[in-house]
């Protein structure tokens, strides 16, 4: 048994290590807690220096991150699921609860976090998670499969690239991503992306601009006939564009998230089902007009 001493001792000198990639000795404290609760202790002072030294990113060194009522795997190769899209996930579950049963396609899925929290918080949902990165397909059937109890089947994975049209003639009743939407210039610049996140996390997930959201749209919101889609934005202007592309039968509009940001291009079809579309409606806080 350690002498007490001793114990603060080495609390001190891990929190020491952890503190150059916190911004605060209170977030240090608060990743200690978390690397002491989930590793053993044989890897506590290495997990601290990969964080601390070498700034992993805490998910990859904890090897998950709750999502949801979820627990995602993380690894390098990956992106690491943000609370951004957990709040918007979280919303689109209230709208689409209680519904008839309806198909999605999850289009960049990655860890396969928002197929999984859909498939979780929802009885009547199917979901299809397309990415073109074979380690996030292995990633995302690696999650479906710890999950597999709640989820029942109702997520499929497969390989899919967004540049390239949707195959065969499948239809979904709604479309989701969050798709690459840092634009180079900006992903190079300093500061604005954390340096964690660009020593760490796949360039594949973050970059993109507007060719993304013409792909999208031209290659699958328009053949897979859906009604309504959600997807996540970097700025305004790549909902603008979004809407752009998109015919007089379609309400396009833009959410902010919880900080006041863009953060999504919302559309439905006026057609839909009234109780769907007035829910959309309450996420939506300015509607695009189609410019011409
Ligand atoms: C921002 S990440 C989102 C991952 C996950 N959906 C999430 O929210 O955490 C974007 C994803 O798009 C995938 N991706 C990049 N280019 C792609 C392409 N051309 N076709 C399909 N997926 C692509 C990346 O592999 C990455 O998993």
């Amino acid at each position: 048994m350690p002498r007490p001493g001793a114990v603060a001792k080495y609390q001190r000198f891990l929190l020491k290590k952890l503190l150059p990639a916190c911004n605060t000795l209170q977030q240090a404290r608060r990743e200690l807690f978390w690397i002491q609760k989930e590793l053993p202790s044989e890897q506590w002072k290495q997990a601290c220096i990969q964080r601390g030294r070498h700034l992993m990113p805490l998910q990859y060194i904890l090897g998950n991150q709750p999502f949801g009522s979820v627990n995602i795997k993380c690894r390098p190769g990956v992106l690491i699921p943000r609370n951004d899209t957990e709040e918007w996930c979280s919303e689109l579950v209230d709208v689409f609860r209680g519904s008839d049963t309806f198909s999605v396609l999850d289009m960049c899925t990655g860890s396969g976090c928002i197929a999984l929290y859909l498939a979780t918080e929802l009885s009547n949902v199917t979901v299809l998670g397309g990415d073109i990165s074979q380690d996030c397909i292995s990633l995302a059937n690696e999650n479906i499969d710890v999950n597999k109890d709640i989820i029942k089947g109702k997520i499929k994975v497969d390989s899919m690239d967004l540049f390239q049209p949707l195959a065969g003639d499948k239809k979904f009743d709604v479309v989701v991503s969050n798709p690459p939407y840092i634009p180079t210039h900006e992903l190079e610049k300093q500061e604005e992306v954390e340096k964690s996140v660009r020593l760490y996390e796949p360039r594949l997930a973050l970059e993109g601009d507007l060719p993304v959201f013409k792909a999208m749209v031209t290659y699958y919101i328009i053949p897979s006939q859906c009604k309504v889609f959600i997807l996540e934005i970097g700025s305004r202007e790549q909902g603008q564009y979004t809407r752009s592309l998109l015919d007089e039968s379609w309400v396009v509009g833009l959410r902010l998230d919880s900080a006041f940001r863009p953060r999504n291009v919302i559309g439905f079809r006026t057609d839909i089902e009234s109780s769907i579309k007035r829910k959309l409606m309450t996420t939506i806080i300015e509607l695009f007009k189609k410019q011409r």
